[in-house]
């Protein structure tokens, strides 16, 4: 595998059995995403986004196929050490933020770090760092109730940073926020990308924030039926704002 390829997955299927129904939600889904990207998965309800993303990350077993990240196959490692792999190289973002309510800032991303083995010293140390690095420096005794949405997610991001992972997932980062604050959490997601070379999967259902990545996969039905490379991709800095219509930014194209 080249250095350049972070995940590369080959014919991964995924069926959810409930006992009373069987639904196939991956259906054969090849991708490769490279480090450095900042890679977008879009599609309908239903469509397999979030299996997709659980299933790539190794929060949920595949039923065949392939999944490998850095090379490693997580479906390989025994439960500790697949666990120790997802702390220590791997950052998560979610929708509702995930953050333990009765600790602070700085306390939820040095939890990151505390349970990839690092000493508290060195955690609070690299903690306050993120936080600084997501403009949150002066928020770092707030608990989650104490800070706006926006800044929750930043929290989320830092703890996501923190441990330098090869790849951070996100799922639904915006789904809670208003457009403004969504814009400025992708303006954040992108900058650290930019600058950090971190490399992000990010499901989504706002056009506005798959414009400003680099490539934008389309799901449909279990499988990734299109993608397509942004303009953003191409620019130096990270594409602003435009009048949203689901067809602007964003260019035709076959893999680079
Ligand atoms: N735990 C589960 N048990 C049974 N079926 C499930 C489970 N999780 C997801 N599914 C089904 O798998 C399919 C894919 O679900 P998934 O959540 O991946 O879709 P999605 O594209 O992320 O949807 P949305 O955009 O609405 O979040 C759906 O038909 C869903 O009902």
């Amino acid at each position: 595998m080249s250095d350049d390829v972070i995940v590369r997955a080959t014919g991964v299927h995924k069926t959810y059995d409930t006992g009373r129904v069987q639904v196939a939600a991956l259906n054969g889904v090849d991708l490769e995403l490279r480090r450095g990207e900042m890679v977008a998965v879009m599609g309908p309800s239903g469509c397999g986004k979030t299996t997709l993303l659980n299933c790539l990350s190794g929060i949920d077993e595949i039923d065949s196929g392939q999944v490998l990240i850095e090379g490693v196959s997580l479906a390989d490692l025994r439960d500790r050490a697949r666990t120790r792999y997802r702390a220590e190289r791997m950052g998560f973002v979610f929708q509702f933020y995930n953050l333990m309510p009765v600790l602070s800032a700085v306390e939820n991303v040095e939890m990151a770090l505390l349970l990839a083995g690092r000493r508290p010293a060195e955690a609070r140390r690299r903690s306050l760092e993120a936080l600084g690095l997501v403009g949150l420096a002066d928020r770092a005794d707030h608990v989650p109730e104490e800070m706006s949405g926006g800044e929750r997610q930043r929290v989320t991001i830092a703890r996501a940073l923190v441990n330098d992972p090869a790849i951070v997932w996100a799922d639904e980062p915006t789904g809670d926020l208003d457009s403004e604050t969504a814009d400025d959490v992708t303006t954040l997601m992108r900058r650290l990308n930019r600058e950090r070379g971190l490399t992000f999967l990010i499901v989504t259902h706002d056009i506005a924030v798959g414009r400003r990545t680099d490539r934008i996969l389309r799901m449909l039905d279990g499988q990734v039926v299109d993608e397509q490379v942004t303009d953003a991709r191409f620019s130096e800095e990270p594409a602003r704002e435009e009048p949203a219509r689901e067809d602007q930014g964003v260019r035709a194209s076959h893999a680079d």
